[in-house]
């Protein structure tokens, strides 16, 4: 069983799909680390993230630590947005990603494009939202628990751009699937937030 979360920036859909796995005792993968590792290797080599050549060389990801604290700043969410835009490296990324979704007994995915590119024919789908100002809030509160404290506007900015430059570009941009279910979980907490999101899956299942 395949499960495929999508979603703007600190919609919650990492809190969501880690719960949905948890649930169904299947494996996760935070695709936007992949892409955050990219840009952070990048950056970290001297590169140059408007070349996509030198941003596509990045993507082989080899020595990376994914627990490294850095790829939860926003600077590794900046650069893995810009760089997510070229055809290459997402075409870099595509494998390891249709291979952990094909994995036997299924998996749960969450991202951008697990839905609609990576992942089209997942048993069940949710695209996560939140309004602007409630993500940029729960991102300042997670950056100020990192020690990456940033001002509110700035986090709120970051957050904005991202978006525009995540539904605006030509490959796989974010986009809600037809066959997802959306949940909206601005006035949501998070054991609240997670009901409905299993509820929805449950539903898409048959489950009841
Ligand atoms: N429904 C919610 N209510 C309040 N805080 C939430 C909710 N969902 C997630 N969070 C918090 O917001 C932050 C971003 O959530 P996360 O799941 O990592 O989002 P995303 O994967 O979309 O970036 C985390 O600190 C998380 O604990
Ligand atoms: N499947 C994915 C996942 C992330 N990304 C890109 O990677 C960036 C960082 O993704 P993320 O999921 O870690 O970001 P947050 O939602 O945690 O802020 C996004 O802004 C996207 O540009 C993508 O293009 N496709």
């Amino acid at each position: 069983m395949i499960v495929a979360v999508d979603g703007p920036a600190a919609s919650g859909k990492g809190t969501i799909a880690r719960a949905i796995a948890r649930h169904y005792g299947l494996p996760h993968l935070d695709t936007g680390l992949l892409y955050r590792a990219a840009g952070l290797a990048l950056l970290r080599g001297g590169g140059d993230p408007s070349d996509e050549v030198q941003a596509v060389a990045a993507c082989a990801l080899t020595g990376v630590d994914f627990a490294d604290p850095e790829l939860k700043s926003e600077a590794a969410g900046g650069i893995a947005s810009q760089i997510s835009a070229y055809p290459g490296v997402r075409a870099a990324l595509i494998e390891r990603q249709r291979v952990f979704a094909a994995q036997p007994g299924g998996a749960v995915l969450d991202g951008r494009d697990i839905g609609t590119v990576i992942a089209p024919a997942a048993d069940a789908k949710l695209f996560v939202t939140a309004a602007p100002e409630v993500r940029a809030r729960r991102r300042f509160d997670e950056l100020e628990r990192l020690g990456m404290k940033l001002p509110f506007a700035e986090v709120l900015a970051d957050i904005e751009a991202r978006d525009a430059r995540d539904r605006s570009r030509a490959a796989a941009p974010l986009t809600m699937a037809g066959d997802a279910h959306l949940v909206d979980t601005s006035g949501l907490g998070v054991d609240e937030a997670i009901a409905r999101a299993l509820d929805a899956v449950r539903a898409r299942l048959g489950e009841r």
